[in-house]
């Protein structure tokens, strides 16, 4: 009615003066956090905390809700307030209001119908009184427990590159430190690493050191690298960001992609031998050049994803992210990159600092296979487990190739045919291996035993199934 019968003129004069008396006598102060700051795709985080701290809190109270599924592995329905509601809250004996609004604009840019713009926003109400308590004491402690809330209830996601982009998917890898088949104390040591690391904030910023830790997974195809990425995210209730390094135009894409990522994370490159043309050109250069530089510029990706056209990306830039300046911007970050081949990689990529804990997942161990056959037959021991070890420890076996003839042909399974199975494989690869043993040394004229032993430091294996650098070391 006031906009209605009001003369224009009129209207801008009437409201500013009656804002400011009817704030002179009202005893309370009212505070806005707008769902969107400044640039309208940066959605506020104060907004999102105090969304996450009223949502634990509106179920029991707001008389009108709304409802989403989240698509975690439970699929729970999260209530939250619905827009106009209201809430109240109390802190140390003073009571506060909130309630839900939103801003509804319509705007016309290029296209023939109108677009609707919906802004979100709260508002907090509370007598000017309690103006120290709440603007100090309590907003941070309904951030903090809206951070807190957040955490525990996120979907974590799966995020791939695609060119300069990050695309999602709710990650739901089953796979845990329970299930990994691996050497109990090595297990251990390395689920120590990360809770220790998880748990170590004041530590790193006391030390003056950015809170992130390099992990460099190593093994042939098949002993877990990817599994055991899995399990680190489940463990640590973390995202995943899946680096794909051959489909980066060049190192400002990098570092683009790089400072999207958020803090809680992990960042993986699998395959850097692939993604990476690394030592044997750099060395070459350098010899050629006679110089010993660490970070060569001119080293670049190979010609894949980025459109038929050389990736630009260069070592120098892969390193800056890992512990450049910036690389400190975001928090709590894991870095892990996976090979398949430990002795390719340039030493200055894998140097501690950069890769501060290098893990080899290796062959099939006697122990490994334990852990296996219990998840997948459910049985802790069997007269066939004497042989297996035998066979283990002659032959070379990846657990995948074990899980694969563990796995039950029909169900429920019997853990009899499964485990012959898996004999009359090793015994097969056992023979195979004599074969081309024999076969090679034919050819070099040298006896079958010292040609086994030439090729199992050739394929970067050894006689407990360790990668190449054992052997040597061993040597
Ligand atoms: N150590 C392990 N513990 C439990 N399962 C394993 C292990 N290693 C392999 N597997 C099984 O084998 C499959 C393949 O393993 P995974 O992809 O993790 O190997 P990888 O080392 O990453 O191989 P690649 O180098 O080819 O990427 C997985 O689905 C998993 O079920």
């Amino acid at each position: 009615m006031f906009k209605q019968y009001c003369p224009y003129q009129l209207q801008n004069y009437f409201e500013k003066h009656s804002k400011s008396v009817f704030t002179f006598v009202y005893p309370f102060i009212q505070i806005t956090f707008n769902e969107f700051t400044g640039d309208r795709f940066m959605r506020s985080e104060a907004y999102s905390a105090i969304e996450n701290y009223l949502d634990s809190s509106s179920s029991m109270q707001a008389k009108r809700l709304k409802a989403d599924v989240v698509k975690n592995s439970t699929r729970s329905l999260v209530l939250s307030m619905d827009d106009f509601e209201e809430v109240t809250d109390e802190f140390q004996g003073v009571k506060l209001r909130w309630a839900s609004g939103k801003h509804i604009s319509k705007t016309q840019p290029f296209s023939f119908y109108p677009v609707t713009d919906e802004r979100m926003y709260y508002t907090l109400t509370f007598h000017k009184r309690h103006r120290n308590l709440i603007l100090g004491t309590y907003l941070s402690h309904v951030l903090k427990e809206g951070d807190a809330i957040k955490v525990k209830n996120r979907q974590r996601k799966l995020y791939t590159n695609g060119g300069s982009y990050w695309r999602h998917v709710v990650f739901e890898h089953p796979a845990s430190f329970e299930t990994i088949a691996m050497e109990a104390d090595k297990k251990k040591e390395i689920m120590d690493d990360l809770i220790t690391f998880s748990q170590a904030e004041e530590f790193y910023a006391r030390i003056g050191r950015a809170w992130k830790r390099g992990y460099l997974l190593y093994g042939p195809p098949g002993t877990g690298k990817s599994t055991m990425i899995a399990a680190m995210a489940n463990l640590l209730n973390y995202d995943i960001y899946d680096l794909e390094l051959t489909s980066v135009k060049d190192n400002t894409e990098l570092r683009k992609l790089l400072i999207e990522t958020s803090s809680r994370s992990i960042i993986v490159i699998e395959d850097i031998d692939c993604s990476l043309d690394l030592t044997g050109q750099r060395k070459k250069k350098n010899e050629e050049q006679g110089r010993g530089d660490e970070k060569d510029p001119k080293l670049k990706l190979p010609k894949e994803e980025t459109g038929g056209k050389q990736s630009q990306v260069t070592l120098s830039g892969l390193l800056n992210f890992i512990d450049g300046l910036w690389s400190a911007c975001k928090g709590e970050r894991l870095v892990v990159f996976t090979t398949n081949f430990f002795e390719k990689l340039d030493p200055a990529l894998i140097r501690k600092g950069r890769m501060d804990k290098h893990i080899e997942l290796s062959y099939c161990s006697f122990e490994a296979f334990k852990v296996l056959a219990k998840n997948y037959l459910r049985i802790e021991t069997h007269h066939l487990y004497a042989k297996i070890q035998e066979l283990l420890g002659e032959t070379k076996m990846t657990p995948a190739e074990v899980a694969e003839h563990l796995m039950p042909k029909t169900l429920p399974g019997d853990s009899k045919v499964c485990l012959e199975g898996l004999i009359a494989g090793l015994e097969k690869a056992k023979e195979d291996a004599r074969l081309k043993a024999e076969e090679e040394a034919r050819e070099k004229g040298s006896s079958p035993e010292e040609n086994a032993k030439e090729q199992g430091i050739e394929n970067g294996l050894c006689d407990n199934g360790n990668t190449e650098l054992k052997c040597k070391e061993k040597e």
